[in-house]
């Protein structure tokens, strides 16, 4: 099959963007994860398909897929490439505010800039697609036992589920392999996005996550919302902070519960192909 498709990343968090405007999104699981491979296919961390809207007060919808081939609700550096792709299909013009509908609702996308964008996430909520929480545990604060270690994570759903560690040292061995262990723990039957935080200062924090359905990525943006989310519920942030991954920074801005979290980073093409697998 003849599947064109634009290379993109979000502070190295990389995707292929299918263009779905007029057809149905033409791709199986496993053709999805035929592209996904880095060394006989194209390689992503998510594929993104920009379909019609089925919300028709949203301009156009958008699809995510892990390199797996599993579905998930929401991908923050893949809003904000949806963004940017729109922009040179003609759809979109600097300065434009636009709704998106998202797998799990519509979220609002501002292009400052060819490749800068700011997307209102909506509310972090904080009791995450079916984590049995004890109903005086705080979400921001609930213990879980990992490989036989008692850690305290904070659990929030950006559209999809977050686990989140505030952690002294973002280098120790030791997250690299609670990491995969978090993913796939039984808390969280439809999985989870871990996310290991370093604070630096009120304004500043360090970030890795493993992506649930696609590993460690050089970056995660609702696991840059979620870690905001905990980290201003436990008064550790203000009300605006640059959250570094190892793939570069982003912009998160909540006030706190009941509003709406902002994010704003780059959105960079990288290349346009044929996939003919
Ligand atoms: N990288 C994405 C998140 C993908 C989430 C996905 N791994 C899931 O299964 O929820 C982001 O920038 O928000």
């Amino acid at each position: 099959m003849k599947l064109s498709f634009s290379k993109m990343h979000g502070i190295g968090n990389d995707f292929v963007m299918v263009d779905c405007r007029q057809r149905a999104f033409p791709l199986n699981e496993e053709q999805i994860r035929a592209i996904a491979d880095r060394r006989t296919g194209v390689g992503f961390d998510q594929l993104i398909s920009i379909e019609r809207p089925r919300d028709t007060s949203c301009a156009f919808y958008y699809g995510i897929w892990n390199a797996d081939g599993t579905p998930s609700g929401q991908c923050g550096n893949g809003v904000r490439c949806v963004a940017a792709w729109l922009h040179r299909a003609g759809e979109l013009s600097i300065g434009d505010t636009v709704r998106l509908e998202s797998p799990s609702g519509p979220v609002t996308v501002r292009l400052s800039g060819p490749g800068e964008v700011t997307v209102d996430m909506g509310v972090p909520t904080l009791e995450p697609e079916r984590i049995p929480f004890r109903a005086d545990a705080q979400a921001e604060r609930y213990s879980i036992d990992v490989g036989g270690d008692v850690l305290e994570i904070g659990a929030v759903s950006m559209g999809n589920p977050h686990a989140v560690m505030v952690v002294a040292d973002l280098q120790a061995p030791l997250l690299y392999r609670i990491g995969p262990l978090l993913t796939s723990h039984s808390r969280f039957p439809k999985g989870a996005n871990s996310g290991f935080v370093q604070p630096i200062d009120r304004g500043q924090v360090r970030l890795r996550v493993h992506e649930r359905g696609s590993g460690w990525t050089l970056a995660c943006g609702t696991g840059a919302c979620a870690a905001m989310a905990v980290l201003r519920l436990r008064g550790e942030v203000d009300e605006k902070v640059q959250v570094t991954l190892p793939g570069g920074t982003l912009t998160i801005e909540w006030v706190g519960p009941g509003h709406t979290l902002w994010m704003t980073g780059p959105a960079t093409f990288v290349f346009e192909g044929e996939w003919l697998g």
